[in-house]
């Protein structure tokens, strides 16, 4: 099939993408593909990274609120419906998926009145601004949490999963470890606030450092690029237990061989974590949507496949929690039970029956 894709702004809407395309590939089902981006957002660098052709409708975000913002931006947004409009003419896709961020808008909007069979997927718990708005108009709409249900209309619906679990279900341990300087097999924490860094997160890090570094095990920790330069600053020397990296551009190829994970608890990595079953601590970014992060983290923490911190209480007592839990065989092997039990690992081929679904019912 001859597919466009649109998904943007962060990590959590692009890599879901991939992971899609990844799979329609694999069962040889896709003729040709485009990827539709903004300039700013992260996908302008991993998507063309990633090899596949990459094209801009340059767009801004509605606010939740009313204001003169959102006047400017509904006359950027018609000017990215008419650039959607040809870019559509002349791909003449079979099918458009949106997997989030403001950048969907247009080309979802579009397609479907254009008559062209479109398809959504809402990563979390809560549906973010621009899926709700598109939900009235797509015909389908893949889901990860029964919670976000009641925000779509229901005949639309179908619980698929987060495509990136099935990508990384599979992986087994290896050596890619050594790629960052540290032993393959040796017990390994990774800490990484989401796919931009969180400041509040890489603190924590600065501050348990010292005490990791003593405990016996080693760490990667991942600030976000923009966050990179400072932290070094802050660990002039380090031990050879722990390697400071900016971003881990291929994240499924270590992750089969993380014993812990400390971090942010956006949709995508938890879909992650739990197709592999890795234990983890997550510490939910207070500033998102609803507080969605929250309720992601929890679904997790009631499982018994994470431990839930919420930022304000990050304190003294962080290293010995994480030193404590590192230590703890049995904690962990319990961890990774649970946390496996809630993956989905045939994620992709449900959201790809949904794609054919919303084909043959043009
Ligand atoms: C602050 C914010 O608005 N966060 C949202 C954003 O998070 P964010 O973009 O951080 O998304 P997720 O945590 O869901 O996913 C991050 C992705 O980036 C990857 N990764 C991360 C670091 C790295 O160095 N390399 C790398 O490849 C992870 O493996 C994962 O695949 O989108 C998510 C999915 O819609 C939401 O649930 C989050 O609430």
């Amino acid at each position: 099939m001859r597919v466009i894709v649109s998904g943007g702004g962060t990590g959590g809407h692009i890599y879901p993408a991939l992971a899609l395309l990844e799979q329609l590939k694999a069962r040889q089902l896709l003729d040709e593909v485009l990827y539709i981006g903004t300039k700013r957002g992260l996908e302008s660098r991993i998507v063309p990274k990633a090899g596949i052709p990459f094209e801009t409708i340059e767009l801004q975000g509605f606010k939740r609120k009313l204001s003169l913002d959102n006047v400017k931006t509904v006359t950027v947004f018609l000017a990215g419906l008419s650039k959607a409009k040809k870019i559509l003419k002349e791909f003449q896709p079979d099918v458009v998926v949106g997997t989030g961020g403001y950048v969907s808008g247009a080309i979802l909007f579009e397609a479907a009145r254009m008559h062209i069979p479109t398809v959504i997927h809402e990563q979390n718990s809560v549906a973010g601004v621009t899926n709700k708005f598109l939900s009235r108009f797509v015909d389908k709409i893949g889901i990860v949490f029964p919670e976000v249900a009641a925000a779509f209309p229901a005949k639309k619906i179908a619980t698929v999963g987060n495509p990136r679990a099935q990508q990384v279900a599979q992986l087994k341990p290896n050596d890619r470890l050594a790629d960052f300087g540290l032993a393959p097999k040796q017990r390994t924490l990774l800490i990484f606030g989401g796919s931009r860094g969180a400041p509040k997160i890489n603190q924590a890090a600065v501050d348990a450092l010292p005490a990791f570094s003593q405990a016996g095990f080693q760490t990667l920790f991942v600030t976000g690029r923009r966050h990179f330069e400072t932290i070094k600053a802050q660990l002039p020397t380090l031990p050879a237990t722990v390697k400071v990296v900016p971003y881990i551009d291929d994240m499924p190829a270590i992750l089969p061989d993380i014993a812990l994970v400390i971090g942010r608890s956006g949709a995508t990595s938890i879909a992650e974590l739990t197709a592999l079953g890795i234990p983890s601590i997550l510490i939910p970014s207070p500033n998102v949507t609803h507080n969605h992060q929250m309720i992601n983290a929890q679904s997790l923490g009631k499982a018994g496949a994470a431990l839930v911190i919420p930022e304000p209480d990050l304190d003294a007592s962080f290293a010995d929690t994480v030193i404590a839990l590192m230590q703890d065989d049995a904690r962990l092997i319990e961890m990774t039970r649970a946390a496996k039990s809630l993956g989905v690992p045939d994620a992709s081929d449900r959201l790809i029956a949904l794609m054919q679904a919303a084909i043959n019912a043009h």
